[in-house]
C-alpha cells in the first residue's frame, strides 16, 4: 500500500503548479471524472486529480479491500471490531427480502415487524385516530434526542418541507434549559406528542429533557400522560421503566449506529410528518445508492469517487478541512449532520490493529448553505491563505414553479462559485479593473493585488433533479458509503466513537462541584472556572 501513496505523492509533486483548469484541455474529462446513479450526478472534475491520480486511488482502494468490506458491512459481519457489533443500518432500507443472518437469527421479519407497527402508529397520529388525552388530533411533535438521535431525523425533516402534511415536529436536544423553555413556551401541551428517542436511553440530556417534558405534560394534561408518549430505543426495559406503553416503543437492534439510525424508527419523526409512502421512497433512494455503491465499478461509483476526492485533498494536497455547501435552503442542517457522521466516524487516529495511524484521518467537516455563505465566509475561500476543497449540492429544479426565477438565481450562483474557485482572476486581469476604477501607476498595483484571485481552487459539485424524498435518501446514503470508503482506506474502525467518552465521564465528577462541593483534585484553571461560574441567585 505504501508505494501507491508514495506513487500518489509524486504524482501530485509532477503536477507542480499545474492548474484544475489546464486538465480540461482533455475534453472528455468530465465525462471521465463525473459518474451518474438514478439521476444523482457527482462531478469531480473540477479537481487537481488526473488520470493517472485516479487509477492510483483506485488502487489505494482495491489494496484496502474495499470491496471484500463493503460485502462483509452488507452481509452482517461483526465489522465494528471493539464493539463486536455488526453494522447494518443498510438492511433498515433493503428492499429485498432474503433472510439476513446476525449471530444465525434472520433479523428481516422483526425490522419489517417494526417498520409496519410505525407505520400504524403514523396512520393513526395522522388521521387522528390516535388521540391525545382529551381526544383530540396531536398537533405537534416533540422529538427528545440528541447526536444521532437528533441531527438525522431534524436535517431530514427540515429537507422535506414540501412534502409536510402531518403534525409540525419539533426537536429538543441540548441539555440547556434554555431549549426546552423556548420550545415548550410555544407549544399546547393537550395536543403535543413526545417521542424520547435514545439507542442507550441513558444519555443525560435525554433523559433530563424528558423529565422536565414530562413535568409540562402533566402540569396541563393531567397525572396520566401514557397518551402523549412514545419512545424509540434499543433498550425497552428502560423505557418501561420510565413508563411508555410497550406498544408505543420503536426498538431497533446495537447493530444500528447512533448516526446511522434515521432508516428506522429514529426516522419516527420523518415518517410523522412526510407520511409512510414518502418514507418508503426516502428509503427506496437510500437502498438504490447501496445497490450502485455494491455494483457499480469504482471509477464510476459514487461513494468511491467522493471518498477519492477526500483521500487527494486530506492525505495529498494536506487540506484539513472540507465545506459542505448546499445551494438548498431546506438542506441548511445536512453540514451539522454530516460533521457526526464523518467527524465521530472518521475521526481517529488509532487503526483497526491498535496501532497509530500514520497518516491523517477525517478533516474537519463544516458549511452553511449557499447563497447565504456567500455573503460571509467564501472570501476566505477565495483569497484565504488556506485552500478549502469544497462540495456543492444543487438542484435542477425547485418546488415552487412560481418561484422558479429564484432558483435560476441559485443554480447560477452554485455554478460561479465553482468556476470563479477554479479560474480565480489573474494579476493582468486585476489591473485592467483597477485601470477602469481610475487606478494609476503603484496605486493601481496596489489595488490590483488585492483584486486579484490565486484560483485553482478544487471542488466538486452533486447535481440531482428536486429535493425529493427518494433523492434526500440517496444523498444521505452517498455520505454514509463515502465516509465508509474512506475509513476502509485509512484502516480506522468507522463505527465506533470511543472519543466522546471522557468528557461524558468528567462531567460526572464534576456535577457535584458545580453544585458546590469540594474541587479537590481539579486543575487551577478548573478551579478558577468553578469558582468564577458559581451561581449567585
Ligand atoms: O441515542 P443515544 O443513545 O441517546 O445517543 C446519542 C448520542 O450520544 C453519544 O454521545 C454518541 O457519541 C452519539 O453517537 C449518539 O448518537
Amino acid at each position: 500500500m505504501s508505494e501507491i501513496w508514495d506513487a500518489l505523492a509524486r504524482n501530485h509533486k509532477a503536477a507542480g503548479t499545474r492548474k484544475i483548469v489546464d486538465l480540461f484541455e482533455d475534453e472528455d474529462r468530465f465525462a471521465r471524472f463525473s459518474a451518474e446513479a438514478d439521476g444523482m450526478l457527482l462531478d469531480a472534475s473540477k479537481t487537481n486529480i488526473d488520470a493517472e491520480a485516479l487509477d492510483l486511488l483506485t488502487a489505494l482502494a482495491e489494496d484496502a479491500d474495499l470491496a471484500a468490506k463493503r460485502d462483509a458491512m452488507f452481509a452482517g459481519d461483526k465489522i465494528n471490531t471493539t464493539e463486536g457489533r455488526a453494522v447494518l443500518h443498510t438492511a433498515l432500507r433493503a428492499q429485498e427480502e432474503t433472510p439476513l443472518l446476525v449471530d444465525g437469527q434472520d433479523v428481516r421479519p422483526e425490522m419489517a415487524a417494526t417498520l409496519a407497527r410505525m407505520r400504524n402508529f403514523a396512520d393513526g397520529i395522522r388521521s387522528g385516530t390516535i388521540a391525545a388525552a382529551n381526544g383530540a388530533r396531536f398537533t405537534d411533535v416533540i422529538n427528545i434526542g440528541i447526536g444521532g438521535s437528533d441531527l438525522g431525523p431534524a436535517m431530514a425533516t427540515r429537507a422535506l418541507a414540501p412534502y409536510h402534511d402531518g403534525p409540525r415536529c419539533h426537536f429538543l436536544s441540548n441539555v440547556d434549559g434554555a431549549d426546552a423553555q423556548d420550545l415548550l413556551k410555544k407549544l399546547d401541551a393537550k395536543t403535543t406528542l413526545v417521542i424520547v428517542a435514545s439507542k442507550t436511553f441513558t444519555t443525560i440530556e435525554t433523559m433530563t429533557n424528558a423529565a422536565t417534558v414530562f413535568d409540562w405534560l402533566r402540569a396541563e394534561v393531567g397525572e396520566d400522560i401514557t397518551a402523549h408518549l412514545a419512545a424509540v430505543s434499543t433498550a425497552q426495559d428502560k423505557t418501561a421503566a420510565m413508563g411508555i406503553d410497550p406498544e408505543r416503543v420503536f426498538g431497533f437492534a446495537d447493530w444500528v449506529g447512533g448516526r446511522y439510525s434515521l432508516w428506522g424508527p429514529v426516522g419516527l419523526p420523518i415518517m410523522l410528518a412526510v407520511g409512510p409512502e414518502d418514507f418508503d421512497a426516502f428509503l427506496a433512494g437510500a437502498a438504490a445508492m447501496d445497490g450502485h455503491f455494491q455494483s457499480a465499478p469504482l471509477e464510476q461509483n459514487l461513494p468511491a469517487l467522493l471518498a477519492f476526492t477526500g483521500i487527494w485533498h486530506r492525505n495529498i494536497c494536506g487540506y484539513a478541512t472540507r465545506a459542505v455547501l448546499p445551494y438548498d435552503q431546506r438542506l441548511a442542517r445536512l453540514p451539522a449532520y454530516l460533521q457526526q457522521l464523518d467527524m465521530e466516524s472518521n475521526g481517529k487516529a488509532t487503526r483497526q490493529d491498535g496501532s497509530a495511524v500514520t497518516r491523517e484521518t477525517g478533516p474537519v467537516v463544516w458549511g452553511e448553505p449557499g447563497t447565504n455563505g456567500q455573503h460571509a465566509f467564501y472570501q476566505l475561500l477565495h483569497q484565504g491563505t488556506d485552500v478549502v476543497p469544497t462540495e456543492f449540492l444543487i438542484a435542477a429544479e425547485g418546488h415552487a414553479a412560481e418561484l422558479a426565477h429564484h432558483h435560476d438565481l441559485l443554480k447560477a450562483n452554485c455554478l460561479a462559485q465553482s468556476e470563479a474557485l477554479m479560474l480565480g482572476r489573474s494579476f493582468e486581469a486585476a489591473m485592467q479593473i483597477a485601470a477602469a476604477q481610475g487606478y494609476e501607476g503603484d496605486e493601481q498595483k496596489r489595488q490590483a493585488a488585492h483584486r486579484t484571485f490565486p484560483g485553482n481552487r478544487p471542488s466538486v459539485t452533486l447535481a440531482y433533479p428536486k429535493l425529493t424524498p427518494f433523492v434526500l435518501g440517496q444523498i444521505i446514503a452517498l455520505y454514509e458509503h463515502r465516509v465508509f470508503v474512506e475509513g476502509v482506506i485509512w484502516g480506522i474502525n468507522s463505527f465506533d466513537q470511543w472519543g466522546v467518552e471522557l468528557g461524558k465521564e468528567l462531567s460526572n465528577t464534576l456535577l457535584p462541584m458545580v453544585q458546590g462541593g469540594e474541587s479537590d483534585g481539579k486543575d487551577a484553571s478548573t478551579r478558577g472556572l468553578l469558582r468564577k461560574l458559581a451561581a449567585t441567585g
